[in-house]
């Protein structure tokens, strides 16, 4: 062990390393082998040997490699603690004033050996995931963008990570390029011309160039029909997602606002026409306003502008009609007759006007004009949905308000201005598209994750110094990164309702003083591609589904559940940091985790929209997306396995009672325990309150002895009647299974087996990864093989679904016989949350729901936060305990500590 210990941040629990380097070696490039490159198998170094890097190509690092779990194992799991998993490839839009960057880094989740899987997929015949023909595995796209003055800086990043080095091979796929290759990178911009030869020098690669229309058009493309939370309207300082009906996206008009503007009108994948575009765009305000004000960057002209007043500089029709309306046209006092038009009045020369005031006079005749213009030709084409795309945009509230206004204006409100989160991505995520056959274009919205890292490499940023090459410079990244103070947080300045209406042509106010920074840009996340994902088949109505309860978008609500996720956080940084051990290096990452997770806390209280339509499943994900970029693996594993232990021992005497009891008494005594049980949970602030109090075991008893029916929302007689009334039972349920300890082992797992005893299959539904104190689909086969030595009939039903190959069980009778018992088996959803969003599932619950006729959804994360209002095609049971005040109070009427049974028969 001792290498591997050398790495703080590496999992040293299950490594074991082999005492022959050599053995490794093999298995390694065995591995190798499965993923095609043929080539490493001749450079991989001699066993022993340190590695060393070629500097042409990435090639594995060996060094301190281990084998996991068994080395016996025929196809063990190998662990590179050394290799970045980075295989990367790269397109390029290369601008007249930013380079924009989007590559893509295969990143397969570390293999890992779970027999459960194996057995899962033969019963449920899922074969290998969803894996399809074409090479997407799995992996990240990434964005992000410098100035192309800068150009040097773009090119140090893209070696620095070596993304020039990934290709596609001759069969389409994603591969390393073989060294003596000439590497060639999708281009498009008119950089693409100018800097060929650049690149050609600098990186040693070709430039293959691509249309620029083309790009746009299929960047636009892709992200409307794949993103689904990237169209949105700003009116008055108000955003509002659009849901694009992928049936109804054509014809549109694009506009993409770089240094100069392009209008497009776009009529299906492939047609489209640039019907106009106008030489007046991003370039001229930067370039004007540079002149004119001596900033030194874009950010500084735009944030300039939050505290100008135009009416010193811009000419309005109240100048002119004596600070009259001219009402008979519709024109108020203030609106601007001519931009700049006083300047010709007066005596004054630049200096006499303050920059502000130009910035933003600039600003606005900018935005108006293609405001304008847009919805001229939006006109001449009879369409009614205009995009706008572009850096020019910058997510700037009141330049997005003001080509809102212009649209809404001239056109009456027939036209709709909507902008796109990727806004300047689009050529080159465009130009990524254009590499032949890697399936990127087949992906659909339940296969694209994305999520939202700290660290600026990885944003849609500008890039500070070089990328962030690992976890340690991450950590001094986010440190530094506080002491730099509010940049992150401070807002994108919203527009006060009112500042671009019909003659509202008042000042601008802004909410914070400056403007985001462009590094900490958090509002283009990385895309995970994961094709294996797919759409929960029993949803009745997959696109009016929406996971979420709580509406966030009243502040209220928001300002609540903040404050509650705050309120939190020391604890669980105390659990997080105790269960690496508490080392320092645990605590430093501790408070890294807490200032991250803050910072997207403070950002999404400012700008709730930041990062797509934002629900309370989303904060709790985040939340644990937070720790796992800290290494932090699973907070709470040693209460998991502590409490589990406790349950465990109590299960007989739980069974022997409930076995004494008519099947009625029984049935209801097994749903009061799954609510009881509901009541361990480490999230909610109440409860662990509550844990300082009593032992597990009390306070299960006291837990069990409040529960007083009617329960607040009690359908429990209907399901009663469905289970018992009926001779035909279920033929097989999904548990969506919830806590660890008591919660499973006394809850669920007595209820699956009142399912078994009555010839229904249960698929024990647990998350991927771990979340709070949630049980996971790792964990879950030990904990049945635990209680199965106290039943027969979990036993005999494990063993049937395959879930007790390994465990060395003592059977209370000995026997050894196959049962014909209905098989018990446990599924991972697909997801490392407390909440669960089922257009998102992972390939085997989908497969498992195939078959399955009854759920039953456990937990206020999944059966509350979210689901609450899913409907599904079968019968579905949600439980769970109510452990928080206001909850109850707004969803069930009710208050902390009631229960929810909700029965709903097959719709
Ligand atoms: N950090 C920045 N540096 C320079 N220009 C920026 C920046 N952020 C936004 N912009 C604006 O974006 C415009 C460039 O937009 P972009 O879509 O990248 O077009 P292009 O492909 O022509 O470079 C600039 O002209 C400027 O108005
Ligand atoms: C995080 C949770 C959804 C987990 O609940 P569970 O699904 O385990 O029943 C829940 O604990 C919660 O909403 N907690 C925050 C509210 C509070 O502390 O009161
Ligand atoms: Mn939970």
């Amino acid at each position: 062990m001792a290498g591997l210990k050398e790495d703080p941040f590496l999992e040293t629990n299950d490594i074991i390393e082999t005492r022959e380097g050599a053995e490794i070696k093999d298995a390694v490039i065995d591995k190798l082998g499965e993923e095609g490159s043929q080539g490493d198998r001749e450079m991989a170094p001699p066993a022993g040997n340190s590695i060393h890097r070629s500097g042409s190509r990435p090639q594995l690092d060996l060094s301190k490699a281990a084998i996991q779990g068994n080395s016996e194992d025929r196809d063990p799991t190998i662990l590179l603690p050394n290799q970045s998993d980075d295989i990367s490839h790269l397109a390029l839009d290369i601008g007249g004033s930013l380079i924009k960057l989007v590559y893509f880094s295969r990143h397969e989740d570390r293999p890992i050996n779970d027999r459960r899987k194996k057995t899962v997929k033969e019963r449920l015949g899922v074969s290998n995931g969803n894996r399809r023909s074409y090479p997407i595995l799995g992996g990240r796209l990434h964005f992000v963008k410098f100035e192309t003055r800068k150009i040097n800086e773009c090119l140090d990043f893209i070696s620095s990570k070596q993304l020039h080095l990934g290709g596609i091979d001759s069969h389409g796929w994603l591969s390393e390029t073989p060294a003596n290759c000439n590497a060639v990178i999708k281009a498009t911009g008119g950089g693409a011309y100018k800097f060929a030869e650049l690149f050609k020098e600098r990186l040693g690669v070709s430039l293959d160039k691509e249309d620029e229309m083309d790009c746009l058009v299929a960047g636009a493309n892709f992200l409307l029909k794949a993103i689904r939370h990237e169209a949105f309207t700003h009116m008055e300082g108000h955003k509002e997602f659009v849901q694009i009906d992928q049936n109804d996206l054509f014809p549109y008009l694009l506009v993409n606002i770089g240094s100069g503007v392009s209008m497009i009108k776009v009529d299906s994948d492939g047609k489209f026409e640039r019907v106009s575009g106008t030489n007046v765009g991003g370039g001229t305000y930067w370039g004007l306003g540079r002149l004119l004000t001596k900033c030194k960057s874009f950010d500084e002209l735009l944030e300039l502008s939050q505290r100008g007043d135009n009416r010193t500089i811009d000419m309005l029709v109240g100048d002119i009609y004596g600070g009259m309306d001219y009402s008979k046209i519709g024109l108020s006092a203030s609106t601007i007759a001519s931009s700049f038009g006083k300047a010709i009045s007066e005596k004054k020369e630049l200096e006499d006007y303050r920059p502000e005031d130009i910035s933003l006079s600039l600003l606005r005749m900018i935005s108006y004009n293609i405001g304008q213009i847009s919805y001229l030709n939006a006109l001449r084409f009879g369409l009614k949905r205009i995009f706008f795309g572009g850096f020019f945009i910058r997510g700037h509230a009141y330049t997005m308000d003001t080509i809102s206004f212009a649209v809404h204006f001239w056109s009456k409100g027939e036209a709709q201005a909507m902008f796109l989160r990727h806004e300047g991505f689009l050529g080159a995520l465009g130009a990524f598209m254009s590499y032949e056959k890697h399936g990127l274009d087949d992906l659909m919205v339940h296969q694209l994750v994305e999520r939202f890292p700290m660290g600026a490499p990885y944003t849609g940023g500008k890039i500070h110094g070089p990328p962030l090459g690992d976890l340690n410079e991450k950590i001094s990244w986010m440190e530094k990164f506080v002491l730099k103070g509010t940049e992150i947080t401070a807002p994108v300045p919203m527009a006060p309702s009112g500042t671009t209406g019909l003659g509202g042509f008042e000042v601008p106010s802004s909410k914070g003083g400056t403007l985001r920074s462009d590094a900490s840009a958090l509002n283009v996340g990385v895309l995970h591609l994961v094709p294996t994902l797919e759409v929960f088949p029993l949803l009745a109505d997959p696109k009016m589904y929406e996971p979420n309860t709580i509406d966030l978008s009243d502040h209220n609500e928001l300002e609540y559940w903040f404050t509650v996720l705050s309120e939190h956080l020391p604890d669980l940084v105390d659990k997080a940091v105790a269960s690496e051990g508490g080392t320092d290096d645990a605590k430093r990452r501790g408070d890294a985790f807490a200032r991250a997770f803050s910072a997207h806390l403070a950002r999404l209280m400012e700008e709730p929209a930041a990062y797509g339509k934002l629900g309370l499943a989303n904060l709790l994900e985040l939340r644990e997306e937070c720790l796992r970029e800290f290494h932090f693996v699973d907070a709470y594993r040693s209460i998991k396995q502590r409490e589990n232990e406790a349950s465990l021992a109590v299960l007989p005497d739980l069974l022997m009672e409930l076995d004494s009891m008519t099947e009625e008494t029984r049935l209801l005594t097994l749903v009061e325990g799954v609510l009881a049980a509901n009541i361990f949970d480490w999230g909610s602030r109440a409860c662990v309150d509550l844990y300082h109090k009593g032992t597990i075991i009390e306070i299960y008893r006291m837990s069990r002895n409040k529960m007083q029916r009617p329960w607040r929302v009690d359908d429990f007689d209907v399901f009663k009647e469905r289970m018992l009334g009926n001779p035909c039972p279920h033929k097989r349920a999904l548990l969506f299974v919830d806590n660890s300890g008591a919660d499973i082992v006394l809850g669920m797992l007595p209820l699956a087996r009142e399912l078994l005893r009555r010839g229904t299959e249960v698929v024990l539904v647990a998350n991927s990864l771990p979340a709070l104190n949630d049980v996971t689909a790792m964990e879950l086969p030990d904990i049945v093989a635990e209680a199965a030595k106290h039943c027969d009939i979990l036993r005999r039903a494990a063993e049937a679904g395959g879930l007790l190959v390994d465990a060395m069980i003592n059977t209370l009778d000995g026997s050894k016989e196959n049962s014909s018992s209905v098989p018990l088996m446990v599924v991972e959803n697909g997801c490392g949350s407390p909440c669960i969003d089922l257009r998102q599932v992972s390939s085997e619950l989908a497969a498992a729901a195939k078959d399955a006729d009854l759920i039953i959804l456990e937990g206020m994360g999944r059966a509350l936060h979210t689901n609450f209002n899913a409907r599904f095609k079968c019968d579905a049971l949600k439980l769970a305990m109510v452990k928080n005040q206001r909850l109850a109070e707004k969803l069930i009427k009710g208050k902390i500590y009631d229960c929810v049974c909700r029965y709903e028969p097959a719709s």
